[in-house]
C-alpha cells in the first residue's frame, strides 16, 4: 500500500490488478494527481490477500488489465466481494488494455468494445464512469499462441500509454469530488 501526504481532501481508494505493471503505473499516476488536488489517497494492489475496505473511502477507483476480453479475476472479484460498500461510494472504474496496438480493423473494433464482464460490474456498482486506457505490452507477456494471434491482429508490442489523456481523466475525478485545499509543491 501506498499513502499520500495528507491534504484536507476527502479520502481516496485506488485499487488496482496488474500482471505486467503497466495498469499499476495508471493507478499510481492518477493516485498522484488525486493527491496533488488536496485529497487523501492510498493505493492498493488487489492480489487477494490485503483487501482493503472500501467503506473507509468517499471515493474508490478501481482499476484492471483486460486479459481474454476480460478483467482479471482478482481485480472483479473484489468488485463482487465488496459490491454492498462499494454502491454506497462515488465508484470510478477503469481497464488497461491493448486497443491502440492492433492494426485495423481490429483497433476500430477493440475501441468499441468495453471488457465483456463490464456491464455487469457496472449493474454492481453502478460507476460514476468507465474508462478504457491503452496499456503495455511486451512479447514475452503473450504465449506462443499469443504471439500469432496478437501479430495476426497487426498488434505492436510496446508502451502505447497515454498519460495526457490519464491526466484529463484523473483532472475530471477531482472536479466531481468534493473541493480540496491544494497541497503546496514541496520547497
Ligand atoms: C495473456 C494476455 C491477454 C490479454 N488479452 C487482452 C484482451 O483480450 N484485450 C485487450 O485489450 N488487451 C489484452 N491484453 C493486453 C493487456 O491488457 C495490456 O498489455 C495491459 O497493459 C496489461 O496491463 P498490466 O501491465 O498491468 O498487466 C492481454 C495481455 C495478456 C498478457
Amino acid at each position: 500500500m501506498a499513502g499520500s501526504e495528507a491534504g484536507d481532501g476527502v479520502p481516496v481508494l485506488v485499487a488496482y490488478a496488474s500482471a505486467h505493471g503497466s495498469t499499476r503505473e495508471i493507478a499510481e499516476r492518477i493516485a498522484e494527481r488525486l493527491a496533488r488536488a488536496g485529497h487523501r489517497v492510498e493505493t492498493y494492489e488487489v492480489d487477494g490477500t490485503v483487501p482493503p475496505d472500501p467503506g473507509r473511502y468517499h471515493a474508490v477507483i478501481i482499476g484492471s488489465p483486460v486479459h481474454d476480453m476480460r478483467w482479471v479475476p482478482e481485480a472483479a472479484a473484489y468488485v463482487h466481494r465488496h459490491q454492498a460498500a462499494l454502491e454506497r461510494r462515488r465508484v470510478w472504474l477503469f481497464s488497461v488494455g491493448m486497443s491502440e496496438a492492433l492494426g485495423r480493423p481490429f483497433h476500430a473494433r477493440a475501441v468499441r468494445h468495453e471488457p465483456r464482464d463490464l456491464p455487469g460490474l457496472r449493474e454492481v456498482v453502478h460507476p460514476e464512469e468507465t474508462r478504457q486506457f491503452p496499456g503495455a505490452l511486451r512479447r514475452r507477456h503473450l504465449t506462443p499462441l499469443g504471439r500469432v494471434i496478437f501479430r495476426a491482429m497487426g498488434g505492436r508490442y510496446g508502451d502505447h500509454r497515454d498519460w495526457d489523456r490519464v491526466d484529463a481523466w484523473a483532472e475530471a475525478i477531482v472536479r466531481g469530488l468534493p473541493r480540496a485545499e491544494r497541497r503546496r509543491p514541496p520547497v
